[in-house]
């Protein structure tokens, strides 16, 4: 019989999207920080810490990078740990396999968390997942990110603010696409579709409020300039053909936009209303 223990100390997470867990008798959640030792039995360890946001893990650097190594460490016997595109940095090698080393600031300030999720020990069995930008519901608004930005500024009607240059380009991958895969290396997996911020900011004020400005803004340092998976290893193992373009894979983020758009309504809209993406 399965049993699940989920640890969570709740910087970025919340115990609401535990809601439908919570009280279950096969469920027990615990308060707990990975950079402390946690010392129970379990057969596998899903280990997927860390502040994602750049706004998050750039604000407390030293705790970022205690987070990654010593929270890798006291989790060992670790089976499943979620990585990132970050460990590719700024790639000079686009797409990105799983072979290239990445191209990184080391004295940068997005390198506590590029060097901290790079940080693997060397000869353990561990299935590492380098997880290419994803979207979906229960995002936490306003935390940066540039699909939590764009769909609740054109929820709000506010203009979209384009970080410089524009250009920049990320690929997008909807969260049940995220599927497993079964391989002992690391494995990227993401949308081989790369789009520029321009792009997508356009699409966002199509569907969502047309009469909307888009404005462009100033940077953070280091912001990657490309960024897409190469997947051909991907390909072997996962069963899923992800999507390429940006526009097949905008139907889904409809979900997302009725989410958004119950928070953004007032109390008395109608249910018809919290069903279609709203515009306010
Ligand atoms: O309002 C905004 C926000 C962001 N952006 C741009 O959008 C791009 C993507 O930014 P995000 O903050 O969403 O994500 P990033 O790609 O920078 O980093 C993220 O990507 C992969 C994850 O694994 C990492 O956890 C996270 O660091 C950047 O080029 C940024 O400059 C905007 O143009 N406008």
């Amino acid at each position: 019989m399965r049993f699940v223990i989920f640890a969570d100390n709740y910087v970025t997470g919340s115990k609401e999207n535990l809601e439908k867990w919570i009280g279950h008798p096969r469920f027990e959640l615990i308060r707990h920080d990975v950079r402390e030792p946690l010392l129970i039995e379990v057969d596998r360890i899903y280990h997927l810490v860390c502040p994602a946001s750049p706004i998050f893990y750039k604000y407390n650097p030293v705790k970022t990078i205690q987070t990654n190594v010593i929270g890798t460490l006291s989790m060992s016997g670790v089976i499943l740990l979620t990585s990132t595109s970050e460990v590719y940095v700024d790639p000079l090698i686009h797409p990105q396999p799983e072979s290239y080393w990445g191209n990184v600031n080391p004295i940068g300030v997005r390198s506590c968390y590029d060097e901290g999720k790079a940080s693997v020990q060397h000869g353990i069995e561990i299935r590492i997942a380098r997880i290419f930008n994803t979207y979906g519901p229960r995002m936490n608004i306003d935390v940066g990110r540039v699909g939590s930005n764009f769909i609740p500024q054109a929820l709000r009607g506010d203009a979209l603010t384009i970080q410089k240059p524009g250009t920049q380009t990320r690929s997008f991958c909807y969260l049940s696409d995220m599927v497993e895969g079964d391989d002992t290396g690391p494995i990227n997996i993401g949308n081989p579709g790369g789009f520029a911020m321009v792009e997508l900011a356009e699409t966002v004020k199509e569907l969502i409020t047309p009469s909307i400005e888009i404005k462009m803004v100033e940077n953070t340092p280091d912001d990657p300039r490309q960024r897409k998976p190469d997947i051909s290893k991907a390909k072997e193992v996962l069963s899923w053909e992800p999507m390429v373009k940006l526009r097949e894979g905008l139907p889904l983020m409809e979900e997302n936009f009725r989410l958004k758009s119950k928070l953004y309504c007032n109390e008395s809209s109608t249910k018809k209303k919290m069903a279609q993406p709203c515009k306010l």
